[in-house]
């Protein structure tokens, strides 16, 4: 085939997820894994032009949430000096790595997708639920299959970019050259997702940028993997430069940097607005303006009609708020519910609360794990205590933590009748569900409370079976949410299916593993060829 052929890119499909039932050959593997990485403790080096160094600065122990003295791996924090060697290999990588075709840059992820659907499944499967202390069914959705599906769909939509050219009128032919980003591009991650922490760096460099990634410390071990996943499939060394650490010293160094080309974040508002700020501050001094991609908190709600079907309603409840913790940015945390459903479906939905198991994820008979680390039990600790001293909260399920052996909390549930209550507008990032019962007839006031209740605007569900109430909330809740569902919990967006993010403070709602997001990574040039240029200055009007 010439080097130079228009290909056709495989046909993406979702990775299947797998149950992993009692008894199954995938379990069987699954559960051997989990050993060996929880029987050992290994260095978390970063890496850097494609060497592993370790970070020279304080020492940092990646534990096991539900089991905290159980340490998987130990990383350094990042140095100034660390930090500059990484964006300088960027950058070195840089001419290389975007000169290449797009086929060879496709091949290297769509080969790296197959590895992880594949031999190195139950590694970073295992790495996810031991780090991060996600059930099997969460570590599941999450890596492999959705990092497989990142890598999959956008090399597809990344194929339909290039493919999208201009008219040409006569005698001219125009094209667009959609180029990669001058400079480097930082891809600062969070700890929940190993597969946002896959997709930040990787989307960029299959657009033709050289990347500074920086994972958060409680998804090293994963991290670690994903590295290893990547150059396995044949990624040069330099295009994607894995810095360990908390990335302070890290953001001194790359946000100052005049090549900064770019910042795709995902993680809290709070650390997002002072990236940006520390952008802002630096604007003159870049070489071009960063684009900035940030993806961030949510307080993400679900709101009931009186049509609504209560079995649907209570799995939307559980689901929605309590799987992995409520440590999804998607994590329902406020539902508003009509006083009739409510009295129809409490006793039932509080008591399959009450029984929901929290516990040691390699037990794949729990539903939960434990919160990532101690600031984040502390946080919804503190949020529990609060609730429990408001007059205007009750406290109907849940309530209890315990951080002896893991940063275990219960899944809760709060009611209250003043919808402005904190409880309804600030993310703990937790197991909390805030509930507010409204009268029946005031479905029109409750949708008003549902789109000014919070600062965020991420996801949000309606459950109704009433075709009015349903079509008037995907209106009158337009722009409360970036991920809007129907008759489902507000989790689980599938890529290719449903491109994630949301607008407000949660975001600058580029949509993950969508062509809008990899379009970000790009600045076309647009070309004009005239074949048979005028040769005279004069116009015919000139006479
Ligand atoms: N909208 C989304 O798609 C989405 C997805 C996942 C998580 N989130 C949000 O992420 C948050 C939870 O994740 P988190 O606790 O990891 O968030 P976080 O903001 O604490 O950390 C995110 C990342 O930023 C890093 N960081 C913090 N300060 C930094 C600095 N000065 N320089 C460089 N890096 C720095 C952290 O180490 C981590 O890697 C929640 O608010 C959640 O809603 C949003
Ligand atoms: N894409 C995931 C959320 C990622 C945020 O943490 C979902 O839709 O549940």
């Amino acid at each position: 085939m010439p080097i130079d052929a228009v290909t056709q890119v495989p046909i993406p499909r979702n990775e299947p997820v797998r149950d992993y039932a009692p008894g199954s050959p995938e379990r069987d593997r699954l559960e051997r894994r989990l050993d060996d990485l929880a029987g050992e403790v290994i260095p978390l080096p970063m890496t850097i032009a494609g060497e592993q160094r370790f970070g020279a600065g304080e020492r940092i122990d990646v534990v096991q949430p539900h089991h905290h003295t159980a340490r998987l791996g130990m990383l350094g924090n990042a140095t100034r000096e660390d930090a500059r060697l990484a964006v300088d290999a960027a950058l070195a990588a840089g001419p290389e790595w975007r000169s290449l075709s797009f086929d060879d840059r496709a091949a290297v992820f769509l080969r790296a997708a197959d590895l992880l659907a594949g031999p190195w499944r139950e590694t970073v499967t295992a790495a996810t639920m031991l780090g991060q202390s996600k059930t099997v069914q969460q570590a599941e959705i999450d890596s492999p299959c959705e990092l497989a599906d990142f890598w999959r769909f956008n090399v597809h939509f990344a194929r339909q970019i290039l493919a999208d050219q201009p008219q040409s009128s006569p005698g001219v032919w125009n094209r667009t050259d959609h180029r990669p980003l001058e400079g480097f591009v930082y891809a600062v991650t969070p700890f929940n997702f190993t597969a946002i922490a896959g997709n930040l760096p990787t989307a960029p460099a299959l657009m033709g940028n050289t990347v500074v990634w920086k994972p958060a410390p409680a998804q090293t071990l994963s991290a670690f993997y994903l590295m290893r996943v990547l150059e396995a499939a044949g990624l040069p060394p330099g295009v994607v430069n894995m810095v360990t650490g908390d990335g302070r010293q890290l953001s001194q160094v790359a946000l100052a940097d005049p090549a900064l080309a770019g910042l795709h974040f995902t993680g809290s508002t709070a650390t997002f607005q002072s990236l940006w700020q520390t952008i802002g501050a630096n604007l003159g001094s870049y070489r071009a303006y960063p684009r900035i991609v940030g993806e961030t908190g949510g307080k993400d709600f679900l709101v009931a009609h009186r049509s609504a079907d209560p079995q649907i309603l209570k799995t939307a409840l559980i689901r929605g708020a309590f799987e992995y913790q409520g440590q999804k940015c998607s994590a329902l945390s406020r539902a508003y519910l009509p006083r009739g459903l409510w009295q129809q479906i409490k006793d039932d939905l509080l008591a399959e609360v009450d029984a929901l198991t929290v516990g040691d994820v390699t037990d794949l008979s729990n539903f939960m794990g434990a919160l990532i680390d101690r600031p984040a039990f502390d946080r919804n600790r503190a949020a529990i205590d609060r609730a429990v001293r408001d007059p205007t909260v009750e406290l109907v399920a849940g309530g209890q933590y315990d951080d002896a052996i893991g940063y275990f909390v219960r899944p809760t549930v709060l009611v209250s009748g003043d919808h402005r209550n904190e409880i309804f507008s600030t993310e703990y990032f937790g197991p909390i569900l805030a509930v507010h019962v409204y009268e029946d007839s005031r479905w029109d006031d409750v949708l008003r409370r549902v789109d000014s209740g919070s600062p965020y605007g991420l996801t949000g569900s309606v459950i109704a079976q009433d075709r009015y109430a349903i079509a008037q909330a995907v209106e009158r809740l337009r722009f409360a949410a970036g991920n809007f569902y129907v008759n489902d919990r507000p989790t689980g967006a599938v890529v290719g299916q449903q491109p994630f993010g949301g607008g407000r403070g949660s975001g600058t709602n580029d949509k993950a593993g969508a062509a809008q997001n990899l379009l970000r990574w790009t600045s076309a040039r647009s070309i004009k060829e005239t074949f048979v240029p005028p040769t005279d200055h004069r116009y015919p009007h000139m006479g």
